[in-house]
């Protein structure tokens, strides 16, 4: 049991002052959280403060970003947690040092899966709305390029991911190098999509050359993000222009969000190399 492995949980340090609400979905594991879907696995019973987590090189690496965000974090902030196998192990490592350290941060959440597991760590989980701040987030990426601009969605949180990033003082993103690319495109776009019409928004992201497919679930079925809506994956290798597609998508109706983060990474965290790239001595842009 993952309280027995971490002794942190049993002294009830964080307290939950007002567990995250997310429409209704409280509580209740949903289908559309399975991080292992085609992306990874995240196995929460496993207890990988560092030397076990270290199973594979990528995951050496994702833990050793992880490390150097925690190390960025200072007491008394106001945490947005991301979402997705390298955003966890951060998750787990701040609690740890937030339980050794006694430190008092707050923090909000990007999925359901993320504030279960926050809670599950000990940590203090609020409701977006109930901070009037966020200072630091810190998530992964799916791809990201040379001016820090990123693909996000890939665990289908990509919504609240970019609710969060956007009012966020400081973004950090950590990474394995894998996820690093000269340009954006290797790694599926991903668009939410309202379901009310959802065929005629995919019929015309066809008509786009975006070569558009529903994410589906291991049952066949769409699968649906924590805000009911259907995720569409699109190929954006021919994409010239990344920021008039991200504003062409963002105009369509019945597409709720995509997953170009563009211009909201501030620093980069990549785990083999160490690196840490901050956006703004970036010699280029
Ligand atoms: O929706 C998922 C998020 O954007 C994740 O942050 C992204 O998919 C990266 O996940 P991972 O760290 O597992 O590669």
């Amino acid at each position: 049991m993952v309280a027995l492995a971490r002794p942190w949980l049993l002294t009830g340090a964080n307290k939950v002052d007002r567990p995250a609400d997310f429409s209704g979905e409280k509580g209740k594991m949903r289908e559309s959280n399975n991080w292992f879907k085609g992306h990874f696995c995240y196995n929460k019973s496993n207890d990988y403060s560092l030397p076990v987590v270290g199973g594979s090189n990528v995951n050496d690496d994702k833990v050793k970003a992880a490390q150097m965000a925690v190390e960025l974090i200072p007491n008394q902030a106001i945490v947005g947690l991301g979402s997705g196998s390298t955003a966890s192990i951060f998750i787990d490592l701040l609690a740890k040092k937030a339980h050794e350290e006694q430190m008092d941060i707050t923090c909000v959440a990007t999925s359901v899966q993320t504030s279960q597991l926050a809670l599950g760590f000990g940590l203090k989980v609020v409701d977006i709305d109930a901070v009037d701040r966020i200072d630091v987030t810190v998530d992964g990426a799916d791809e990201v390029d040379g001016n820090l601009n990123g693909i996000k969605g890939g665990g289908a949180a990509l919504l609240f991911e970019k609710i969060v990033a956007t009012n966020s003082t400081k973004n950090i993103w950590v990474v394995d190098s894998s996820k690093q690319h000269l340009r954006l495109g290797s790694y599926r776009l991903p668009v939410e999509v309202v379901k009310f019409g959802v065929h005629h928004v995919f019929n015309y992201l066809k008509t786009r050359d975006l070569k558009p497919v529903y994410r589906q679930q291991e049952d066949g079925n769409y699968l649906t993000t924590d805000s009911g809506n259907y995720i569409i994956d699109v190929d954006i290798t021919g994409q010239e222009d990344l920021p008039q597609l991200a504003q062409d998508l963002k105009a369509l109706t019945g597409v709720v969000e995509h997953g170009l983060f563009i211009d909201i990474c501030d620093v980069l965290l990549v785990g083999n190399t160490g690196q840490a790239i901050y956006k703004d001595q970036l010699t280029h842009s």
